[in-house]
């Protein structure tokens, strides 16, 4: 019953929608295949050849997406009385940015995502005084951040990787934004950010957003003062204020989103034991296969699915050095056949063992919910995808739990041993709350034209100082710079609010198992797997991952902890012990940073200054360009 005027005939009915879904399944789940393989072909070898397969493969996507939008609106879906079959059809007829109709606009979309992916992945920042001699964001430029402590080193190494990364994306990104938004607006959306909040169907979204960040900010607050007063003991009182807001380079991560690498800089009570699962996992020789065994089988241990032979076959462990990839790690779902794989340039550190559980848990969530039409196999929200790995690597980083796998020597039941845990845990766990959360405040004010292109930097250090509380080491030029750029999720178009609620939602998640599993006492102190009833938690655990995206989020968040809600509780809960510790640590400290105060910075005519080592750093006078 093809009709030229829709309104005047017979739409079709119900039960030839549900063939018509089964159609489009098969159908849809081919073309995804073939897409997701020219993706990974692209990502991990960065050819011009792989980028133009990748593009075309996006174009028959969006093409496909349209053509069987239009044919979906030939039922009279709305009015179907199965809430499955409308729901499917509900998601069918959902286009986002495939809305875009113009051919040219989509492809430039399409090569801008491309070409913003190889910008950032094949940075590097060379040395001043050797400009042939080139750092890697992974692993030279990482590597630095997380391990010197010398401040004009790690000046250099921060921004360095904002002028080969962040700079250079500036006007592809601006452009990017505008396609973005007239795609989604095609599809009835006012802006991208609408639309990619919409996949939390919650009416108040942003407003519970804040509710839980402004009950967790007590705590951030606290752990911050904590360790800016350490931070002026390693560099000083004039490079970090007491009341002020952290140079944003002393964090011991590029983005200052976990604080785990300076632990050593900061630990409570130094004389007493502490987790070095780096030095450990070295000293075992443990290699990046062995670093996924041990994850794999801590999934086999709660129950879940176990990785298919083709994962240990087809996953990238480690940067191969023959070609460029895209190095940021990423967990894949080729949609047939069971076909996952991880694609990760493994270093052998505990930062990466929390990664590689992180990405396990994507691929199990994908395993889990395989079965499901193709519309369904997606995280119940976002942030649910984001927790599972976090969840079980909850468990796996008790103290417990690796002295059992062999990767900490001694177990001291002592709460000075429980409060140096916490704080590493906390350096993970709170320190990213606040750069979780801001992300996208800024990218939703840059999609809803709040935030406009000659505003980015400016806003976006506004929200850096405003929720983490640090500040540039050195002035930004208003003009060049681009420091969101800098940061992967950006330049690669992937939303990051789902962070933020991962960071809650999996202290409830943790919660629950540890409840389900029997076991009783601190929840910081669980490991779900050594609970006598962790088969009741696992097969809990699965059934929620199971749904997939059926049903609206709180029916699954229900499954498992019996509540409908997020709430940060949980969190405060497990940190609970070290709340109290931070507290009387903090009686003389001034919480907060709104002083104004900003780094000394060094650059008179010489343009060079000296490293705390000693040693005569050269810097190009170049570097005090529009200060
Ligand atoms: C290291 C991790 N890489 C992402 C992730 O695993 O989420 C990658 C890149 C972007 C999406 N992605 C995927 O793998 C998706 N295909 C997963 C899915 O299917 O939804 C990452 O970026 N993380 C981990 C903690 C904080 C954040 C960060 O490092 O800032
Ligand atoms: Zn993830």
């Amino acid at each position: 019953v093809l009709c030229s005027v829709p309104t005047h005939c017979q739409k079709k009915n119900e039960s030839e929608g549900v063939i018509f879904l089964e159609e489009y399944d098969i159908r849809a789940k081919e073309l995804q295949n073939r897409a997701v393989i020219a993706g990974w072909n692209y990502q991990t070898n960065l050819t011009e050849e792989n980028a133009k397969k990748q593009v075309e493969l996006n174009l028959e996507v969006a093409k496909f997406s349209k053509d069987v939008a239009t044919d979906a609106s030939e039922y009279d879906w709305e009015n179907f009385s199965n809430f499955t079959v409308k729901r499917l059809f509900s998601m069918i007829t959902t286009l986002g940015t495939a809305a875009l109709e113009d051919e040219e606009k989509l492809e430039e979309y399409n090569n801008l995502l491309s070409e913003m992916e190889e910008i950032y992945s094949t940075g590097q920042a060379c040395e001043y005084d050797d400009p042939e001699t080139c750092l890697d964001l992974n692993p030279d430029l990482e590597d630095c951040m997380a391990d010197s402590t010398d401040y004009n080193r790690l000046l250099f190494c921060w921004e360095g990787w904002r002028d080969a990364a962040g700079r250079r994306l500036a006007d592809p990104y601006t452009k990017f934004v505008e396609l973005s938004n007239e795609a989604v607006r095609a599809d009835g959306w006012n802006d991208t950010g609408e639309y990619w909040r919409s996949w939390y169907e919650t009416a108040d979204f942003q407003q519970q957003l804040e509710n839980i960040y402004q009950e967790l900010q007590p705590l951030y607050q606290n752990l911050h003062a904590y360790v800016r007063r350490k931070l002026i003991d390693t560099y000083g009182a004039e490079m970090v204020n007491a009341e002020g807001p952290i140079p944003a380079h002393l964090l011991g991560n590029m983005w200052a989103q976990t604080w785990g690498n300076i632990y050593n800089l900061v630990i409570p009570f130094p004389n007493k034991p502490s987790i070095d699962v780096t030095d450990e996992m070295v000293r075992q020789g443990y290699d990046a296969r062995r670093m996924f065994n041990l994850s794999d089988e801590f999934f086999r241990e709660m129950g879940q699915i176990p990785m298919p032979d083709s994962f240990w076959e087809r996953t990238m462990y480690t940067r191969p050095d023959d070609r460029e990839v895209v190095c940021h790690a990423s967990a894949w779902d080729f949609y047939l056949d069971n076909d996952v794989r991880i694609k990760m340039c493994t270093k052998v550190n505990q930062e990466d063992l929390v990664t590689v559980h992180h990405e396990m848990g994507h691929i199990e969530y994908f395993l889990q919910y395989a079965h499901q039409p193709l519309p369904f196999r997606e995280g119940a929200n976002p942030g649910f995808h984001e927790a599972v790995g976090d969840l079980l690597a909850l468990s796996v980083s008790t103290p417990a739990h690796l002295n059992k796998v062999g990767l900490l020597p001694e177990l001291v039941d002592d709460p000075e041993v429980d409060i140096n845990f916490l704080m590493q845990m906390a350096l993970e766990k709170i320190a990213f709350l606040p750069f979780g959360y801001l992300i996208d405040q800024w990218r939703w004010r840059v999609f809803n034209g709040d935030i406009t292109p000659d505003k980015y930097n400016e806003e976006w250090w506004k929200l850096r100082t405003q929720y983490q509380g640090i500040v540039p080491p050195v002035p930004r030029n208003p003009d060049k710079d681009f420091d969101a750029g800098s940061k992967y999720h950006v330049p690669a178009n992937t939303p990051y609010i789902r962070y933020f609620v991962s960071f809650v939602i999996q202290f409830q998640f943790h919660e629950a198992m540890c409840s389900l599993s029997g076991f009783s006492g601190e929840l910081h102190k669980c490991d779900a797997s050594a609970g006598a009833m962790k088969e009741i938690a696992g097969s809990r655990l699965a059934e929620m991952l199971r749904m997939g995206k059926s049903q609206p989020w709180p029916e699954a968040f229900e499954v498992l902890t019996g509540s409908r809600a997020m709430s940060a509780a949980a969190i405060l809960q497990y940190f609970a012990p070290l709340i109290d510790w931070l507290e009387k640590q903090n009686e003389n400290e001034t919480l907060g940073w709104d002083n104004g105060w900003t780094p000394p910075y060094d650059c008179e005519g010489t343009g060079g200054f000296t490293c705390l080592d000693g040693s005569r750093c050269v810097r190009p006078a170049d570097k005090c360009d529009g200060i």
